[in-house]
Formats: C-alpha cells, sequence, structure tokens
C-alpha cells in the first residue's frame, strides 16, 4: 500500500491512508527526537576522549518545525548525521522511543526512514583518484545516460504498466498505487522546474537542477523524516523560494516531515519555528526568536569586525588592461538544445565581474569554455569567436591555459584527488602548473617548459610560504591584515597535514591557496566559500580585497549571493548576466 503524499491527490485517496498518520497513533507520536542531555562522541572515541556536541539537549514535537544552522558546514552535519547513526549518542536515548519515538509503536526501523541529503562537500572522493568532471561537456558516456526520470523509477515504464525486464502481471491496486507515485513525481518535477529535464542524462543537469532532483529522489523514497543539509546552497533565488514553499507544504503533511540544515548566511524561512544553533561543539535549542536574541550580541560584532575590515586598504582595481579573454558570438549547442546563444563578453587584466544567472542559464558551461575544458571551445568558427589570454583557443595548450587560470569551483573541489600522503603543501604547489599530481623540487611543480630554475623555484617556495601565511590556521584566528608571508608555526604545521585528513572547509581553503599561488591572469571563483566556517570566509575576503589577488590579475566571481562577492560596486565590481542563453552586463 501506498504510504503517505495525501495532499498531492485528496480526492481520489481514502484507501492510501499514510503510514505515518496510522503509526503516530502511539503514545509517543507527539515526539519525533529526543536527546536529553547526552554527549555525542565519534564511533571508535571512549567516553573520556572529547566530545564532538557536549550536553546535548534537544527535543523535537509532532508540528514543530525546525531547522538546524552552523557557521560551517561540519559540526552541522555532524548533527544531521547524528540522527542518521553515524556518530554515537551517550547515554543513548532510553527506550521504549529511543532516538525517535515518533518510530516505537509499532517498532519502525529508523534506517529505514530517517533519510539524510547532503549538499556540503564530501572531503573524500571515490577512490581516491581524479574523476573527469569535464565528461558532461562532450558526448555523454553510455554508464552516465542515466535520466533523473529512471534514476527515480529505474526500468519501469509507466506509460505500458508493465515493467520493462520482466513481464508481471499487478494486482489493479498495485497499479493504481504506481499510478499515484507517478503523479506525485510529476507534481514534484514541475513545481520544481525539472520537467523539460526528465529525460536528460543526470550528468547534463546543472548544479542547482542536480541538487532539486536529488531532493525529488529523496522524497520518493518515501522517508518518515528527511534531513536535508544545505538545501539551498547553489540555487539561485526564484528555486530557492519554490523549493522552500514545497518544503513546507510537504513538511505541514508529514509527508515527509523535515528538518533543514542551514549555513548561518542562509535567510531562515518565515515557517520555521524552532532552532538548533550549532557551535563550538555546543547545541543551543529552543524558539526561533529565542536563539536569535541569544545569538544577536555574537553577530552584532561579528558584522563590525566584518565591515571594519573590508573597508580599508583595498587593491586598486584597474579598469582598462590588456584583455585577457575575447568572446564574440559564442555559442554551445547539444543537439538541438541551445545552452550558450551569441556571447560577447571582454574580460580585461585587473577587473573583477560577478558573474550572475538563475540554475541552468549556462555559467559552468561558460566557465568551461574559458578554460578550455569545454569540447565546443574549439568549435567556436566564422562569426563566432574565442581568444584566450591574446591567442585564438586552438593556438594554445589546455595545459597552458591550465597554468594561466586559477580555479576554484564545486566540480573541481569534488573531483580533486585525495590520495593518501599528500600534504596541503603539495596540493598548494599543483596550483603553479594547474596540474592535478605533485611533483618537482620542494613540491613546487615541475612547471611546463624544462626544467625549472633555482630562482623559480625559490620563487615558488615563497609564494607557497605567502598563501599559507595570507589564508591559513593563523589568519583564521586573527582580526587584523594577513601576515605579509610570515608563515607562523600553525601555518607550518598546517602545510605538513595530509590533504585527505582535513574537514571539507579546510579542503576548500587548500583548493584557494592552490587556484591563487601561481598569480595567474585570470581566477574563476565558482562558489569559492563553500563548507568553509565564517572565521575562514572572513580571512579570504579580507587576503582577496587587501593583495592575495593584484591589480594585474581578473577575477571573475561565480555566486548566487550578491554579499558573497568580497567587491562591490565602489570597488568597479561589474556584473555579467545569462539568461535563457544570452548574457549582458547589468
Ligand atoms: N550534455 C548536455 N545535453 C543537454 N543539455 C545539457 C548538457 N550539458 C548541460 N546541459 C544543460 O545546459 C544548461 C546549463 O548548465 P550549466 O551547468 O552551465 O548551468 P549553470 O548556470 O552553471 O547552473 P547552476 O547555477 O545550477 O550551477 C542546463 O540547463 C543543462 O541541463
Amino acid at each position: 500500500m501506498l504510504p503517505v503524499f495525501k495532499h498531492f491527490l485528496r480526492a481520489k485517496r481514502p484507501r492510501y491512508e499514510s503510514r505515518a498518520y496510522t503509526h503516530n497513533r502511539g503514545k509517543q507520536a507527539g515526539i519525533v527526537l529526543q536527546i536529553a542531555s547526552s554527549n555525542i562522541y565519534r564511533f571508535g572515541d571512549s567516553n573520556i576522549a572529547a566530545p564532538v556536541f557536549r550536553d546535548v539537549r534537544w527535543v523535537v514535537k509532532e508540528g514543530e518545525n525546525w531547522a538546524v544552522i552552523g557557521s560551517g558546514s561540519n559540526q552541522k552535519t555532524a548533527l544531521l548525521q547524528t540522527l542518521r547513526g553515524h556518530l554515537r549518542i551517550a547515554p543513548p536515548p532510553p527506550p521504549p522511543g529511543g532516538l525517535f519515538p515518533f518510530l516505537s509503536d509499532p517498532p519502525r526501523d529508523p534506517h529505514d526512514n530517517v533519510a539524510l541529503v547532503s549538499f556540503a562537500h564530501r572531503p573524500h572522493t571515490y577512490g581516491g583518484a581524479f574523476y573527469d568532471y569535464t565528461a558532461r561537456y562532450g558526448a555523454v558516456r553510455e554508464e552516465d545516460k542515466i535520466t533523473l526520470r529512471e534514476s527515480v523509477f529505474g526500468d519501469y515504464d509507466f506509460l505500458n504498466i508493465w515493467p520493462k525486464a520482466y513481464i508481471e502481471v499487478k494486482t489493479p491496486e498495485e497499479i493504481a498505487a504506481e499510478q499515484v507515485k507517478k503523479g506525485i513525481f510529476e507534481d514534484l518535477t514541475a513545481k520544481l522546474g525539472l520537467t523539460s529535464l526528465l529525460d536528460l542524462p543526470m550528468v547534463a543537469l546543472s548544479n542547482g537542477q542536480t541538487r532539486r532532483a536529488r531532493i525529488v529522489k529523496a522524497i520518493m523514497s518515501e522517508p518518515e523524516l528527511l534531513l536535508l543539509d544545505e538545501p539551498l546552497t547553489g540555487l539561485d533565488v526564484n528555486s530557492r523560494q519554490t523549493l522552500l514553499s514545497v518544503l513546507e507544504s510537504l513538511h505541514s503533511t508529514r509527508t515527509p516531515r523535515i528538518i533543514m540544515g542551514l549555513r548561518k548566511q542562509d535567510p531562515i524561512p518565515p515557517w520555521i519555528s524552532h532552532l538548533a544553533l550549532v557551535k563550538d561543539g555546543q547545541i543551543l535549542t529552543g524558539v526561533k526568536a529565542d536563539v536569535l536574541n541569544q545569538e544577536a550580541m555574537d553577530a552584532a560584532q561579528e558584522v563590525a569586525s566584518r565591515t571594519s575590515t573590508l573597508n580599508h586598504d583595498r587593491a586598486r582595481i584597474q579598469e582598462d588592461g590588456k584583455p585577457v579573454v575575447v568572446l564574440k558570438n559564442v555559442n554551445v549547442v547539444y543537439g538541438s538544445r541551445k545552452v550558450l546563444s551569441s556571447i560577447n563578453w571582454t574580460i580585461r587584466e585587473g577587473q573583477r565581474w560577478h558573474l550572475q544567472g538563475a540554475n541552468g542559464s549556462g555559467k559552468t558551461t561558460l566557465m568551461s569554455i574559458i578554460t578550455g575544458d569545454h569540447p565546443q571551445s574549439y568549435t567556436q568558427r566564422g562569426e563566432s569567436y574565442l581568444e584566450l589570454f591574446s591567442r585564438a583557443r586552438p593556438k594554445i595548450s589546455t595545459p597552458h591555459l591550465r597554468s594561466l587560470i586559477g580555479i576554484v569551483s564545486p566540480e573541481l573541489a569534488n573531483a580533486y584527488p585525495r590520495r593518501a600522503k599528500t600534504s596541503v603543501w603539495e596540493v598548494i604547489g599543483t596550483g603553479f602548473d594547474g596540474a592535478f599530481v605533485p611533483g618537482g623540487k620542494n613540491g613546487v611543480g615541475i612547471g611546463l617548459e624544462g626544467e625549472l630554475t633555482d630562482d623559480v623555484v625559490q620563487w615558488r617556495v615563497n609564494r607557497i610560504r605567502e598563501v599559507l601565511s595570507g589564508l591559513g590556521p593563523s589568519s583564521w584566528a586573527s582580526k587584523g591584515a594577513h601576515n605579509e608571508g610570515k608563515m607562523s608555526k600553525a601555518d607550518e604545521a598546517f602545510s605538513k597535514r595530509d590533504f585527505v585528513d582535513l574537514s571539507a572547509g579546510e579542503q576548500n581553503v587548500v583548493l584557494l591557496m592552490r587556484a591563487l599561488v601561481g598569480r595567474p591572469q585570470l581566477v574563476l571563483l565558482d562558489e569559492v566559500w563553500s563548507g568553509m566556517d565564517d572565521a575562514m570566509v572572513r580571512a579570504g575576503r579580507r587576503y582577496l580585497c587587501k593583495g592575495g589577488v593584484g591589480p594585474d590579475q581578473a577575477v571573475v566571481v561565480i555566486s548566487h549571493w550578491e554579499e558573497e562577492v568580497p567587491w562591490g560596486g565602489e570597488d568597479g565590481l561589474r556584473r555579467f548576466r545569462l539568461e535563457e542563453g544570452s548574457g549582458k552586463e547589468t
């Protein structure tokens, strides 16, 4: 029998009564989750080790609307993972209710009924090797051809009612249930703007489209409680509103109940009634207004220090430097689908750009044309023309291009190899040549044209030290200017750590250092602050504004959040907007 989803098909569904409602008649039904005065530890740590969270008291009642808020992704994600059983609660919430009293009568397995969809970057990639994130730009490989529709329903062919793989006669009830599910799927995908993408390969979906698709998939798996970690990150303004109203309506009918993880800078939806604020190993829980009041003092101090550090000493932005990138009538087409249409854009030395556009508007595609990763970067002919660093695209080799462009992006962060025994220093050192494997004397790379001279090696060593001092741990702790190339002991120790052992936020800081270390002519920063905590973001913004990129370097920031761009109009920031395939300066 098909559970949940009542509100979608009110008229026809008296027989499909929600599993949630049927089961909630038990004694514990009014409480969704409970932790009373426990510490939370990593598995393998004893009770005398430092807990991840201390003295947690958290009760979520049926009908309350909760969000978990954290400044960096780590602790917030750890709290949500605790609810999925990935961390140990000591003492554990006692039976019969346990952690999830609402699942206790009759007993249901939380493993099957509590789902977590996490969008925070994973610190580990599969197998530690580099995977080719540019695959989506070319001909799609056979194994990547699975569409969103197939990924939810497998081989099931709704039009013919029968499963493709084998013949099995379904009962009228089963057929009706499948039709209900199909209706819900179509309703959800329509509401989230995915209808026209249902039969595209999943790999072709943009970042924001993929996030929405993953949420649909999780809802279709019919959990009773859905934990969504950072569902708004990477979504454009309109998609955020639509998603939030869909989530509100699902939560209000408990189909499923939803607890959202939000970054501190995310707007808190008005319908959220309660907050769990995760900070420095402690969790402050309660009614939204009370939690926000307690937090307000700290926040005010933080804003004051941010404003004061951002308003001084900005590097002068040069407005009329040499062109670094020239796009004339650039097009990108997949079959009959035109993703970019006649793009004209010149990026000059010293300029700061904010590249804007809704999910799926083509920002990543445009960047991949500029980085040369997109096969269609070679095929701009006739009226269409692409010039990179004063040369036509075919006249500049991809490795050379990689050494001239420093890039940070969610795709790169996911794809970068996480091999054991690769130090932070070595990862930063791969930035000089735009490589993915460390090498060369002192871990500074091997260069592209013969052996590096001692002077160049020394310059590279100094540069690594400089970015480490500007963006490393001592800068996170400091509120002032970066340390002008003087590495502290903390930075030194950080440089020796294994990259793979760092938190996702720390890894992203290191990848930012990697993008900046070679002082490339062009820096592309796509969702640059992802996963970083407040202190890292503050240090990063300060560094970028105070000389971390020079007046001879061009920078493009890609973000759905204006406030994430370190520069503003007063600094000469320019905006280029993509809309339905076309682009213009706004
Ligand atoms: N191989 C492909 N075949 C068909 N369409 C594709 C293919 N690859 C990408 N697309 C489409 O191109 C459009 C642009 O994708 P892109 O990733 O550039 O968007 P974006 O602006 O970066 O979005 P987001 O803000 O979500 O990251 C999307 O609608 C996507 O579905």
